[in-house]
């Protein structure tokens, strides 16, 4: 099978390129295995235009071996997934095509996922970043991935056409995306990780006006909702088989939609059963986690008081998100406190479903920033977001991941 070694040598800490000099290609020798190109990528963009245009000349399937975070991974699927197919790309059929990953990145959510680390010590060493590219040098088959196609619609009768983001991680919006557009903002200005921080505090208080719709997980024939009692997934007590859509209304605090992954950084499991086996022949699901304020029972109304008082809530929910994914079990008591068990209503609502739709409130310009894999869009006023998964149709076709 044709194979391609693409590295993005300014992500994570920059030690893509010695990494691959030192580890990926002797091993890749040692296996009797010759690259048909290696590309050190120049620019944002490369890595996409690159493995398009040899996919035009070339008759996939194909083996990329990436080192990168999930960034530049998202940059090459989008890039196939969006550019409509040329040359050898349109004349033959389908091509699968399964990376090799080699987490180079500062988050690597998809490794991680794939391959939870036993510490940060291992997550550190080579055996470990090496594991994606043994999976594919042993051979067995490799694992699909689902995407998250984001169709970000103008408001009726504009003449824009709707746009569309790829995902293989995340989709978000509410603070999630906030964050990544304002960190993005403070790029030049604040150096280092610090400006994550930055823009954390300059939304944590916010609360996001918009309403959102649950898609039904298309073989179940409802939106479904973790119960961490029982560690299973029971139907969403709104969706039911005449109406399997659940609307929910704002605000928002958190909404993040993920597939392929439990967690966005390799601690972080915000997704905690996103590796879980689904049911057979449930079809492609995605999971979103949602935090809405109201449903805290101190909340009486939309104040300054309460929104700071609420930001100490939902800092230490998404914190416990470092312990193993507790926060999907975490519950009110009568006044407010957030508990990690208990009979009060459940802080986060953890669900699973066939995709979901945002429309937000005209006045709320945060509400309308949608992430997809980092990448920040704007929905335009008077427009929603929908976003919906979608699986490769067979085993020769899609994006996979050697696991
Ligand atoms: N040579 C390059 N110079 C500048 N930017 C690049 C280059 N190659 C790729 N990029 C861009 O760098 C961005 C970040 O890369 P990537 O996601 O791989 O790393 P990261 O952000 O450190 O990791 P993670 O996403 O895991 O947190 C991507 O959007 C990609 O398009």
């Amino acid at each position: 099978m044709p194979t391609l070694v693409v590295y993005n040598p300014v992500c994570g800490d920059g030690t893509a390129s010695a990494f691959f000099s030192e580890h990926v290609l002797p091993l890749l020798a040692s296996a009797g295995i010759t690259p048909d190109k290696v590309l050190q990528t120049e620019r944002a963009g490369h890595a996409g235009e690159f493995v398009t245009s040899h996919l035009e000349a070339v008759e996939g399937p194909f083996t990329i071996v990436l080192g990168s975070g999930d960034g530049t991974l998202h940059e090459v699927i989008e890039a196939l997934t969006l550019t409509p197919p040329r040359g050898t790309r349109a004349s033959a059929p389908p091509a699968k095509l399964a990376f090799a990953l080699v987490p180079c990145g500062t988050a690597n959510a998809l490794y991680a996922s794939l391959f939870p680390p036993a510490s940060d010590a291992d997550a550190a060493t080579p055996a470990y970043r090496l594991r994606s590219l043994r999976a594919f040098l042993a051979r067995p088959a490799a694992t699909p991935l689902t995407l998250a196609l984001t169709t970000l619609a103008p408001p009726p009768h504009a003449r824009t056409p709707p746009r569309t983001a790829v995902s293989a991680v995340v989709a978000s919006t509410a603070l999630h995306a906030s964050i990544l557009h304002d960190s993005e903002a403070l790029r030049a200005s604040v150096p280092g990780l610090e400006r994550f921080k930055r823009a954390a505090a300059q939304n944590i208080t916010r609360w996001y006006r918009a309403s959102a719709t649950l898609f039904p997980v298309p073989g179940a024939g409802v939106v479904q909702v973790f119960d961490a009692r029982t560690q299973a997934w029971a139907p969403h007590p709104q969706s039911t088989g005449a109406d399997p859509f659940v609307d929910v209304s704002g605000p928002f605090a958190y909404f993040v939609s993920t597939v392929n992954v439990d967690r966005l950084e390799p601690r972080f499991r915000i997704a905690p059963q996103g590796r879980s086996q689904h049911a057979e022949g449930q079809g492609p699901a995605m999971e979103v986690v949602i935090v809405r304020p109201e449903r805290d029972p101190s909340v009486e109304m939309d104040s300054e008081e309460a929104r700071a008082a609420f930001a100490e809530k939902i800092m230490a929910v998404l914190g416990s998100a470092y312990q193993d994914g507790a926060h999907v079990g975490m519950r009110y008591a009568e006044d407010g406190r957030v508990l990690a068990d208990g009979d009060g209503p459940l802080v986060v609502e953890y669900v699973r479903c066939g995709g979901w739709e945002w429309e937000p409130d005209d006045i709320d310009e945060h509400a309308h920033y949608v992430c997809a894999d980092g990448d920040i869009h704007v929905i335009d006023k008077g427009g929603k977001a929908t976003c919906v998964p979608a699986a490769p149709v067979d085993d020769k076709s899609g994006f996979a991941v050697f696991v």
